[in-house]
Protein backbone atom coordinates (compact mmCIF):
# COMPACT_ATOMS: atom_id res chain seq x y z
CA UNK A 1 0.00 0.00 0.00
CA UNK A 2 1.44 3.40 -0.70
CA UNK A 3 0.24 6.29 0.69
CA UNK A 4 0.06 9.91 -0.82
CA UNK A 5 1.49 12.63 0.78
CA UNK A 6 2.54 16.10 1.18
CA UNK A 7 5.25 17.64 3.31
CA UNK A 8 3.94 22.05 4.09
CA UNK A 9 5.23 23.84 6.53
CA UNK A 10 3.74 27.31 8.75
CA UNK A 11 7.46 28.98 9.60
CA UNK A 12 9.00 25.06 9.96
CA UNK A 13 6.40 24.04 11.70
CA UNK A 14 6.55 20.91 9.78
CA UNK A 15 3.78 18.61 9.39
CA UNK A 16 3.33 15.58 6.91
CA UNK A 17 -0.24 16.37 5.11
CA UNK A 18 -2.77 13.69 3.76
CA UNK A 19 -5.88 14.22 1.62
CA UNK A 20 -8.25 11.73 3.22
CA UNK A 21 -10.95 12.90 0.79
CA UNK A 22 -8.86 10.44 -1.31
CA UNK A 23 -6.07 8.33 1.05
CA UNK A 24 -7.09 6.22 4.06
CA UNK A 25 -5.52 6.50 7.44
CA UNK A 26 -6.23 3.12 9.04
CA UNK A 27 -4.26 4.53 12.76
CA UNK A 28 -3.66 7.85 12.76
CA UNK A 29 -1.66 8.09 16.18
CA UNK A 30 0.64 4.93 14.89
CA UNK A 31 1.06 6.85 11.90
CA UNK A 32 1.69 10.34 13.00
CA UNK A 33 4.35 8.43 15.12
CA UNK A 34 6.08 6.33 11.69
CA UNK A 35 6.11 9.88 9.73
CA UNK A 36 6.90 11.95 11.66
CA UNK A 37 10.54 9.86 12.53
CA UNK A 38 13.33 12.21 11.06
CA UNK A 39 15.26 9.25 10.43
CA UNK A 40 13.09 6.18 9.42
CA UNK A 41 10.14 8.26 8.25
CA UNK A 42 9.18 11.67 6.44
CA UNK A 43 10.27 14.11 9.17
CA UNK A 44 8.03 16.19 10.57
CA UNK A 45 6.68 17.33 13.67
CA UNK A 46 3.65 15.47 13.06
CA UNK A 47 0.21 14.24 10.83
CA UNK A 48 -2.36 16.35 9.61
CA UNK A 49 -5.30 14.59 7.69
CA UNK A 50 -7.48 16.70 5.51
CA UNK A 51 -11.11 15.15 5.95
CA UNK A 52 -14.59 15.89 4.27
CA UNK A 53 -16.76 17.83 7.21
CA UNK A 54 -20.63 17.86 7.71
CA UNK A 55 -20.63 20.84 9.49
CA UNK A 56 -17.52 23.24 7.35
CA UNK A 57 -16.01 22.88 4.48
CA UNK A 58 -13.38 20.77 5.55
CA UNK A 59 -11.83 18.91 8.76
CA UNK A 60 -8.58 18.97 10.14
CA UNK A 61 -7.61 16.45 12.32
CA UNK A 62 -4.15 17.22 14.03
CA UNK A 63 -1.94 14.82 15.46
CA UNK A 64 1.68 15.25 16.98
CA UNK A 65 4.90 13.94 16.60
CA UNK A 66 3.92 11.12 19.86
CA UNK A 67 1.01 10.13 18.31
CA UNK A 68 -1.32 12.65 20.45
CA UNK A 69 -4.24 13.92 19.50
CA UNK A 70 -4.01 18.17 19.56
CA UNK A 71 -7.63 19.66 19.32
CA UNK A 72 -6.31 23.19 17.22
CA UNK A 73 -3.25 23.69 14.66
CA UNK A 74 -2.52 26.97 13.86
CA UNK A 75 0.27 26.79 11.37
CA UNK A 76 -1.14 23.60 10.60
CA UNK A 77 -4.62 25.07 9.34
CA UNK A 78 -2.81 27.96 7.11
CA UNK A 79 -1.36 24.81 5.65
CA UNK A 80 -4.82 23.38 5.18
CA UNK A 81 -5.99 26.33 3.72
CA UNK A 82 -3.31 26.61 0.88
CA UNK A 83 -3.49 22.56 0.66
CA UNK A 84 -7.32 22.68 -0.43
CA UNK A 85 -6.78 26.02 -2.58
CA UNK A 86 -4.11 25.32 -4.44
CA UNK A 87 -4.74 21.36 -4.99
CA UNK A 88 -8.05 22.41 -6.26
CA UNK A 89 -10.32 21.05 -3.46
CA UNK A 90 -11.89 24.06 -3.65
CA UNK A 91 -12.14 27.94 -5.57
CA UNK A 92 -12.88 29.73 -2.37
CA UNK A 93 -10.92 32.15 -0.75
CA UNK A 94 -13.09 32.52 2.58
CA UNK A 95 -13.53 28.67 3.90
CA UNK A 96 -14.07 26.94 7.17
CA UNK A 97 -12.49 24.16 8.73
CA UNK A 98 -14.10 22.07 11.71
CA UNK A 99 -11.42 20.86 14.44
CA UNK A 100 -11.81 20.04 17.76
CA UNK A 101 -11.22 23.69 18.85
CA UNK A 102 -14.74 24.45 17.00
CA UNK A 103 -14.73 25.83 13.22
CA UNK A 104 -12.31 27.98 12.37
CA UNK A 105 -12.54 30.39 9.52
CA UNK A 106 -9.89 31.54 6.77
CA UNK A 107 -9.59 34.40 4.51
CA UNK A 108 -6.85 32.84 1.65
CA UNK A 109 -4.36 35.58 0.07
CA UNK A 110 -3.60 34.45 -3.29
CA UNK A 111 -0.89 35.24 -5.71
CA UNK A 112 0.00 34.01 -9.41
CA UNK A 113 -3.17 31.14 -8.85
CA UNK A 114 -1.25 30.02 -5.55
CA UNK A 115 -2.35 31.12 -1.79
CA UNK A 116 0.65 33.08 -0.01
CA UNK A 117 -1.27 34.28 2.90
CA UNK A 118 -3.52 33.02 5.31
CA UNK A 119 -5.56 35.06 7.77
CA UNK A 120 -7.41 33.03 10.54
CA UNK A 121 -9.71 33.48 12.87
CA UNK A 122 -8.90 31.42 15.33
CA UNK A 123 -11.92 32.00 17.83
CA UNK A 124 -12.07 33.30 21.72
CA UNK A 125 -9.16 32.94 23.96
CA UNK A 126 -10.25 30.56 27.25
CA UNK A 127 -9.05 31.68 30.98
CA UNK A 128 -11.10 29.30 32.62
CA UNK A 129 -9.18 27.23 34.77
CA UNK A 130 -11.70 24.38 34.42
CA UNK A 131 -11.74 24.89 30.47
CA UNK A 132 -8.21 24.99 29.97
CA UNK A 133 -7.40 22.67 31.77
CA UNK A 134 -5.23 23.85 34.86
CA UNK A 135 -5.41 23.11 38.20
CA UNK A 136 -4.99 26.43 40.31
CA UNK A 137 -6.59 28.48 42.84
CA UNK A 138 -9.23 30.50 42.41
CA UNK A 139 -11.31 31.38 38.52
CA UNK A 140 -8.65 32.42 36.72
CA UNK A 141 -4.45 31.44 36.16
CA UNK A 142 -3.32 35.06 34.98
CA UNK A 143 0.54 35.65 36.30
CA UNK A 144 -0.07 32.88 38.68
CA UNK A 145 2.31 30.46 40.88
CA UNK A 146 4.31 27.30 39.89
CA UNK A 147 6.74 25.68 41.27
CA UNK A 148 8.40 23.26 38.38
CA UNK A 149 11.61 21.21 39.18
CA UNK A 150 11.94 23.13 42.25
CA UNK A 151 12.41 26.64 40.44
CA UNK A 152 9.28 29.44 41.25
CA UNK A 153 7.88 30.25 37.91
CA UNK A 154 4.92 32.94 37.10
CA UNK A 155 2.58 31.53 34.15
CA UNK A 156 -0.76 32.77 32.07
CA UNK A 157 -2.55 29.91 31.01
CA UNK A 158 -5.33 30.08 28.42
CA UNK A 159 -6.84 27.95 25.67
CA UNK A 160 -7.15 28.73 21.85
CA UNK A 161 -8.43 25.28 21.61
CA UNK A 162 -5.56 23.35 22.88
CA UNK A 163 -4.08 23.96 26.34
CA UNK A 164 -1.48 26.71 26.42
CA UNK A 165 0.57 28.04 29.49
CA UNK A 166 2.95 31.17 28.88
CA UNK A 167 6.14 32.09 31.07
CA UNK A 168 8.19 35.64 30.69
CA UNK A 169 12.23 35.22 30.77
CA UNK A 170 13.93 37.63 30.66
CA UNK A 171 16.47 35.11 28.31
CA UNK A 172 15.23 32.80 26.29
CA UNK A 173 17.49 32.58 23.55
CA UNK A 174 20.21 30.49 26.25
CA UNK A 175 17.51 28.88 27.90
CA UNK A 176 17.70 24.96 28.10
CA UNK A 177 14.15 24.00 27.27
CA UNK A 178 14.59 20.47 26.44
CA UNK A 179 15.04 20.26 30.18
CA UNK A 180 12.39 23.10 31.66
CA UNK A 181 10.01 22.10 28.68
CA UNK A 182 9.26 18.43 29.14
CA UNK A 183 8.87 19.35 32.99
CA UNK A 184 6.07 21.64 32.34
CA UNK A 185 4.37 19.51 29.45
CA UNK A 186 4.12 16.78 32.50
CA UNK A 187 3.07 18.93 35.73
CA UNK A 188 0.42 17.55 37.57
CA UNK A 189 -1.92 20.95 37.12
CA UNK A 190 -1.97 20.10 33.70
CA UNK A 191 -4.53 17.32 33.59
CA UNK A 192 -4.39 16.77 29.45
CA UNK A 193 -0.57 17.75 29.35
CA UNK A 194 0.44 21.66 27.93
CA UNK A 195 1.90 23.21 25.39
CA UNK A 196 4.67 25.95 27.21
CA UNK A 197 5.84 29.08 25.48
CA UNK A 198 8.33 31.22 26.95
CA UNK A 199 8.36 34.69 25.86
CA UNK A 200 10.13 38.06 26.30
CA UNK A 201 8.53 41.79 25.54
CA UNK A 202 10.75 43.62 23.52
CA UNK A 203 8.05 46.83 23.30
CA UNK A 204 4.72 47.03 23.31
CA UNK A 205 4.18 45.66 19.87
CA UNK A 206 6.74 42.76 19.87
CA UNK A 207 7.30 39.31 21.77
CA UNK A 208 9.69 36.80 21.04
CA UNK A 209 8.80 33.14 22.04
CA UNK A 210 10.24 29.99 21.72
CA UNK A 211 7.79 26.69 22.36
CA UNK A 212 7.81 23.60 24.08
CA UNK A 213 4.57 21.61 22.19
CA UNK A 214 2.88 19.21 24.34
CA UNK A 215 3.43 15.55 21.92
CA UNK A 216 5.93 17.31 19.76
CA UNK A 217 9.17 18.71 22.11
CA UNK A 218 10.48 22.50 20.69
CA UNK A 219 9.35 23.57 17.45
CA UNK A 220 10.28 25.96 15.09
CA UNK A 221 7.11 28.03 15.68
CA UNK A 222 3.55 27.41 17.10
CA UNK A 223 0.43 29.23 15.86
CA UNK A 224 -1.80 28.43 18.74
CA UNK A 225 1.35 28.92 21.18
CA UNK A 226 1.74 32.56 19.41
CA UNK A 227 -1.97 33.44 19.83
CA UNK A 228 -1.91 32.49 23.26
CA UNK A 229 1.47 34.33 24.19
CA UNK A 230 -0.21 37.79 22.35
CA UNK A 231 -3.20 37.17 24.34
CA UNK A 232 -1.32 36.78 28.07
CA UNK A 233 0.69 40.16 26.90
CA UNK A 234 -2.44 41.80 26.36
CA UNK A 235 -4.42 40.58 29.38
CA UNK A 236 -1.09 41.50 31.53
CA UNK A 237 -1.11 44.88 29.67
CA UNK A 238 2.48 44.55 28.24
CA UNK A 239 1.61 45.19 25.05
CA UNK A 240 -0.76 46.47 22.94
CA UNK A 241 -4.16 44.49 20.97
CA UNK A 242 -1.94 44.13 17.78
CA UNK A 243 1.29 42.57 18.28
CA UNK A 244 4.15 40.99 16.35
CA UNK A 245 5.00 37.36 17.70
CA UNK A 246 8.88 36.55 16.67
CA UNK A 247 9.55 32.80 16.33
CA UNK A 248 12.22 30.60 15.99
CA UNK A 249 10.98 30.11 12.42
CA UNK A 250 9.64 33.76 11.37
CA UNK A 251 6.96 36.06 12.36
CA UNK A 252 3.38 35.86 12.96
CA UNK A 253 1.15 38.74 13.31
CA UNK A 254 -1.78 38.43 15.83
CA UNK A 255 -4.80 40.91 17.39
CA UNK A 256 -7.50 40.34 19.33
CA UNK A 257 -10.22 42.04 18.51
CA UNK A 258 -11.59 42.87 21.73
CA UNK A 259 -15.30 43.81 21.09
CA UNK A 260 -15.83 40.38 18.99
CA UNK A 261 -13.32 38.45 21.12
CA UNK A 262 -11.59 36.90 18.67
CA UNK A 263 -7.93 36.27 17.57
CA UNK A 264 -6.91 37.16 14.49
CA UNK A 265 -3.36 34.95 13.18
CA UNK A 266 -2.50 36.10 9.97
CA UNK A 267 1.30 34.17 8.05
CA UNK A 268 2.65 32.07 4.98
CA UNK A 269 1.94 28.59 3.97
CA UNK A 270 4.54 26.66 2.18
CA UNK A 271 4.84 23.47 -0.06
CA UNK A 272 7.74 21.49 0.63
CA UNK A 273 6.99 18.56 -1.44
CA UNK A 274 5.17 15.47 -2.57
CA UNK A 275 5.93 12.37 -1.99
CA UNK A 276 4.50 8.52 -1.54
CA UNK A 277 5.14 6.56 1.59
CA UNK A 278 5.88 3.07 1.06
CA UNK A 279 4.63 -0.01 3.46
N1 LIG B 1 2.11 23.63 16.25
C1 LIG B 1 0.70 23.85 16.43
C2 LIG B 1 0.23 23.57 17.80
C3 LIG B 1 0.18 22.13 18.03
C4 LIG B 1 -0.36 21.92 19.39
C5 LIG B 1 -0.15 20.50 19.82
N2 LIG B 1 1.24 20.31 20.21
C6 LIG B 1 -1.06 20.16 20.98
O1 LIG B 1 -0.96 19.06 21.47
O2 LIG B 1 -1.87 21.04 21.34
C7 LIG B 1 0.29 25.26 16.07
O3 LIG B 1 0.87 25.82 15.14
O4 LIG B 1 -0.66 25.77 16.70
Amino acid sequence: MQMKFTKMQGLGNDYVYVNCLKEKVESPSEMARRVSDRHFGVGSDGLILICPSECADFEMKMYNADGSRGEMCGNGIRCVGKYVYDYGLTDQTEISVETLGGIKHLSLTVEEGKVALVKVDMGSPIFVPEQIPVKVEGDHAVNVPISVDGDEYRMTCVSMGNPHAVVYLDDIQNMEIEKIGPKFEHHPCFPNRVNTEFARVLDRETVEMRVWERGSGETLACGTGACAVAVASMVNGLTEDCVTVQLLGGNLKIEWDREKNVVYMTGPATVVFDGELYE
